[in-house]
């Protein structure tokens, strides 16, 4: 992707002025390997040959600005107003994010009129009623014991200028939305909605999504949960696959455009023999096809387990295997790859007279609604955290993002200007092809 130091400056809504609470906690930090200073920034590029192709000076290189608490802020937090709203699919974390930046909210900052939005954009819109939740310490408490989101969440598009009409009669200073790529578009357009009105609204996101396809965050939050979630359904299938025989293990796993859990899952859990992605087109038939390697394969050890993204094998599908059309926010629906590869698989065996014994595992669902496990529940404090820093500070239109481990801001445009996917060329899908053994290409 192509980045220039414009397409990474930040927002803000104006000059800060009041001093921050944290502000006893900020003076005496020195700048470490695990702080950057506040006016300091975080260099985009990170290899050699990237940096060597930059003709500009150090000052001028593209940079993020870091995250973190300010010793100045814009808003003064006793007349602070804050809206929180989740959107789009589950993902494991959701109520860990909205617990942190209350917390954060009420016991540093004092800001205690935080009110929670209900099923996302749609919470906002008088027509559908739906009511306030207010969100206090004890509100928040235990919540990121459950998965799921408190607030509920919700897809289909929404007027951003109704959105706008809402924030201004509750008076709302910051709002804060969590939520994935259709969430931060539609987050831009309140933000744009909000400038032209000249109101001084933040709006600041918290990236989500268990697809983790999102740039600019190394891993989004409860992708890991995610992942360790799917090994579960991959060691079934290896269990069952070496009990008959000529048996299979297929998991469908989620992952609509980007194969990062299939890929992670089956790194995590090294019984996965084959892993299809989105990213990597397949053929079924042929030579080198799929069925015919794994014909092989089960001649050779008699069972294998075959890992699919839903995403996957697109290529290979047609109308007639369903799918198509769009969800209410435009996300398109795919054929289910998943249920196809089973009977294809079958068929071929059947058609060769070779005995298979294939078992299908889809725990799409159960692995986005759990809750975090703990490394994610760190991650989710510390983006709400810098949420809650970057909004107090005036800064707008941003999401928060960690590029190479530092916490940093980044601009929502350049969030979903484009969508991260696993490489083919890269690192991760070569660990894949060597802890599976799979051919580089079923062409
Ligand atoms: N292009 C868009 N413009 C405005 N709002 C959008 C856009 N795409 C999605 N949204 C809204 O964002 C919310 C969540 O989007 P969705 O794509 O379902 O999930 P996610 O944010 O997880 O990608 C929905 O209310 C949806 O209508
Ligand atoms: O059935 P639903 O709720 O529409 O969700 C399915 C989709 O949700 C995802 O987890 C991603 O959702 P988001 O874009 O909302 O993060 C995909 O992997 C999957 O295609
Ligand atoms: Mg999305």
């Amino acid at each position: 992707m192509q980045v220039d130091s414009k397409d990474l400056l930040v927002k803000t809504l104006g000059p800060c002025r009041v001093a921050s609470p944290l502000g006893s906690l900020l003076r005496d930090r020195r700048p470490t390997f695990h702080n950057v200073a506040e006016n300091d920034r975080v260099v985009f590029d990170d290899t050699i040959s990237a940096l060597a192709s930059r003709t500009c000076a150090p000052a001028e290189l593209p940079s993020f600005e870091p995250a973190g608490a300010r010793s100045k802020i814009f808003f003064d937090p006793s007349k602070t107003r804050v809206g929180i709203v989740t959107c789009g699919g589950l993902c494991p974390g959701l109520n860990d994010v909205i617990r942190a930046i209350v917390l954060e909210l009420v016991d540093w900052y004092g800001v205690d009129k935080i009110y929670g939005f209900r099923n996302g954009y749609q919470g906002f819109i008088a027509s559908y009623g739906r009511s306030v939740v207010d969100l206090t310490g004890q509100v928040v408490s235990s919540i990121n014991e459950q998965g799921g989101t408190i607030l509920g969440t919700s897809r289909g598009q929404q007027d951003p200028a109704e959105i706008v009409d809402c924030l201004e009669r509750m008076s709302i200073n910051i709002l804060f939305v969590i939520g994935g790529d259709g969430t931060i578009r539609g987050a831009l357009g309140i933000s744009k909605e909000i400038a032209e009105r000249g109101a001084k609204i933040a709006v600041v996101g918290i990236p989500k999504t268990i697809d983790n396809d999102i740039m600019f965050i190394d891993q989004s939050f409860g992708f890991q949960t995610a992942f360790s979630e799917a090994t579960k359904s991959i060691r079934a299938a290896h269990v069952e696959a070496t009990a008959s025989p000529n048996g299979v293990g297929l998991v469908r796993l989620m992952g609509r455009h980007s194969g990062f859990i299939a890929c992670y899952a089956s790194l995590a859990m090294s019984d996965a023999n084959f892993v299809l992605i989105p990213e990597v087109p397949f053929q079924l038939d042929g030579e080198n096809g799929l069925l015919n390697v794994l014909r092989k394969r089960l001649l050779r050890r008699h069972h294998a387990v075959m890992v699919v993204a839903e995403g996957a094998g697109q290529n290979v599908l047609s109308p007639e295997h369903g799918g198509q059309g769009t969800d209410a926010s435009g996300n398109v629906k795919l054929q289910d790859i998943g249920l196809y590869l089973k009977k294809r698989i079958t068929d071929y065996f059947a058609g060769i007279g070779m005995e298979l014994n294939l078992k299908y595992i889809d725990p799409s669902y159960a692995i986005r609604s759990v809750p975090a496990n703990p490394y994610d529940s760190v991650y989710c404090i510390r983006l709400g955290h810098n949420a809650v820093h970057a909004a107090m500070s005036g800064r707008t239109e941003m999401v928060v993002g960690r590029w190479n481990s530092r916490f940093v801001h980044v601009p929502m445009p350049l969030a979903i200007r484009e969508r991260y996917t696993v490489d083919p060329d890269g690192d991760l899908w070569m660990s894949v092809l060597e802890s599976t053994g799979q051919p580089r290409s079923f062409q």
